[in-house]
């Protein structure tokens, strides 16, 4: 097989640039969540939304992109809800794996995310935490599928602030795996705490038929 390289760079090249246009779409939630222009104005920009939104339609996908390796050899989702630099929906999450194979990631909210007033939505924490413990087991050599996930909710957790999410595995038997992870200020103050069963599917070694997502297309992560 040959890997065809002048493909291969324009394929990456157009990935940047999709990655940019989801950080500018970022830029546009946060602008709607945040504007107070007259009502003239948002009439206005809708209209010309909807025209942009027109435009990126026209040529479409089935489903989002998927796992797949990128030309540094390693796995990457750009379009995961969390962690895809190309979905506009996620923070997204930088995921770093230290040398003892825990998960390590800064990150910071924005009022997107507030659910209480000037705090971040609890949801949104744990679809964090989910993403940073399947990360970490995944890190560990025990991939899975989230089976629980439980936390507690130690102290609010405020946006536009530093923080820092970590996790780690913690122990495996056959098929599931368990992890535990937080978010915490930067001085290590734990705002929230996640402990999460993962397993691996029983279709993964072809020992199931693969469910089919209720509701049609999209199952795909
Ligand atoms: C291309 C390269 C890729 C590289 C790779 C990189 C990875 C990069 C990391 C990505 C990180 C993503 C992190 C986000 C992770 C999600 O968000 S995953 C999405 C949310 N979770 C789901 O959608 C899962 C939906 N549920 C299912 O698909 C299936 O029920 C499950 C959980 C896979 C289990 O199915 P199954 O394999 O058929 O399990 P089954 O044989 O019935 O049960 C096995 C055992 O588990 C127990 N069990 C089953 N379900 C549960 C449950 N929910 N709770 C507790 N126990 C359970 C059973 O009781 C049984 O126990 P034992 O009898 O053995 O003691």
């Amino acid at each position: 097989m040959t890997l065809d390289l002048a493909s291969t760079e324009d394929a990456e090249s157009r990935l940047a640039a999709l990655t940019v246009l989801s950080r500018q779409v970022r830029d546009l939630i946060d602008a709607v969540v945040l504007t107070d222009v007259p009502e003239g104005e948002l009439t206005a920009v809708t209209a010309e939304l909807a025209a942009l939104t027109e435009r990126l339609g026209a040529v479409r996908r089935d489903s989002p992109r998927s796992f797949e390796f990128g030309p540094d050899g390693l796995p990457r989702n750009l379009s995961n809800a969390v962690t895809g630099a190309a979905n506009p929906h996620a923070l997204p999450l930088v995921v770093q794996v230290t040398p003892e194979r825990t998960v390590r990631a800064e990150l910071g909210f924005r009022p997107v995310h507030e659910g209480p007033p000037a705090t971040v939505h609890g949801g949104v924490s744990a679809m964090i935490l989910d993403q940073l413990l399947g990360q970490a087991v995944a890190a560990a050599g025990f991939p899975g599928m989230t089976g629980t996930l439980s936390l507690r909710y130690r102290r609010p957790v405020p946006y536009g602030e530093p923080l820092v999410a970590t996790a780690e595995h913690t122990r495996s038997q056959g098929r599931k795996s368990w992890a535990e992870g937080r978010i915490a200020l930067p001085d290590g103050t734990v705002l929230v705490e996640a402990e999460g069963l993962f397993i691996a599917p029983s279709w993964w070694s072809g020992k199931g038929p693969v469910p089919e997502p209720e509701g049609g297309a999209g199952g795909a992560r």
